[in-house]
């Protein structure tokens, strides 16, 4: 087996999913799949959706500013509580449900990974910053799979929300791994609707500069873009919704947007 086979696995699953009953059980299943064959995986996911409601069943209204959430600290409470625990019992209940062992984590779980505050404007917004693999590492010795939410904690001990793209990115840096980011869409798309299979750096910042590329989908390239540059090979964009992806990836097949390292 080549080493770029027994690479870890960093799959991240978000937004719409999270209200998708027959999405969550698909993507249970794929990673089934992906552990009878004895692939180790991990789970990343967001859940913006849950955020944004349980936000508004408490009375509180939210903005993004370039496709992250201000964060104002009084409501680090609602969001630890949507993403950390709504979002992330939902995807372990399927997990149990497709006969998978998991293990529920948020960032800060076993110093995986350290947070400071991004940007003072955007209130408790965390950036990640170092990090240590053992925890994850021993999770995944024991075939178990982790699930893991955005929710961080600073050196202080404060909560922060860090968007679940660069969480994402982040733990795939730290387990060296390969990374799948899971959308509600194909994979990154052009100004028609169509799928684009590959792009590199500067056709990027020109589709940005264009706006065909904006909001939750510039920060998703630009993750995938520093995860791709630091491996030195590409990332993927694709769709949890499409059930021939889905199935693709557990054969190992390239499937949606091929995020290119600049080489
Ligand atoms: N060029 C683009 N191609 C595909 N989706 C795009 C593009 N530009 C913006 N988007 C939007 O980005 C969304 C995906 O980003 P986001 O909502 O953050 O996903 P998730 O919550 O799954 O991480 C798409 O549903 C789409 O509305
Ligand atoms: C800072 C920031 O934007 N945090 C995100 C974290 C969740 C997330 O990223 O969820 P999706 O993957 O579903 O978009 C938020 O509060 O919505």
């Amino acid at each position: 087996m080549s080493s770029a086979k027994q690479k870890t696995l960093v799959l991240k699953v978000g937004g719409a999913l999270l209200e998708c009953d027959m999405g969550i059980a698909r993507l249970m299943q794929t990673a089934a799949s992906l552990l009878e064959q004895g692939k180790s995986l991990v789970i990343v996911h967001g859940g913006g959706c849950i955020v944004d409601k349980q936000l508004q069943l408490n009375g509180m209204t939210t903005e993004k500013k370039e496709g992250l959430r201000v964060t104002p600290p009084e409501q680090m409470p609602i969001i630890a509580g949507a993403l950390a625990g709504s979002a992330n019992k939902l995807l372990q209940s399927a997990a149990r449900a497709a006969g998978i062992h998991s293990v529920g984590l948020c960032l800060g779980d076993g110093d995986l990974l350290n947070a400071e505050i991004k940007d003072e404007q955007l209130g408790a917004v965390g950036q990640v910053t170092g990090g240590n693999p053992a925890y994850l590492n021993f999770i995944l010795a024991q075939g178990w799979l982790p699930i893991i939410s955005s929710i961080a904690l600073d050196l202080d001990g404060q909560l922060l929300n860090v968007n679940a793209d660069q969480a994402a990115t982040a733990v795939a840096k730290l387990v060296d791994g390969k990374l799948v980011l899971l959308s509600d869409v194909s994979g990154v798309l052009d100004g028609k609707g169509q799928l684009i299979p590959s792009l590199n750096a500067a056709e990027i910042a020109d589709l940005v500069k264009l706006g065909v590329i904006e909001k939750g989908m510039k920060v998703k390239v630009e993750a995938a873009l520093e995860v791709a540059q630091w491996m030195g090979e590409a990332v993927q964009v694709a769709s949890w919704r499409d059930a021939a992806q889905m199935l693709a990836l557990t054969k190992g097949e390239l499937i949606g947007t091929q995020i290119q390292p600049q080489l």
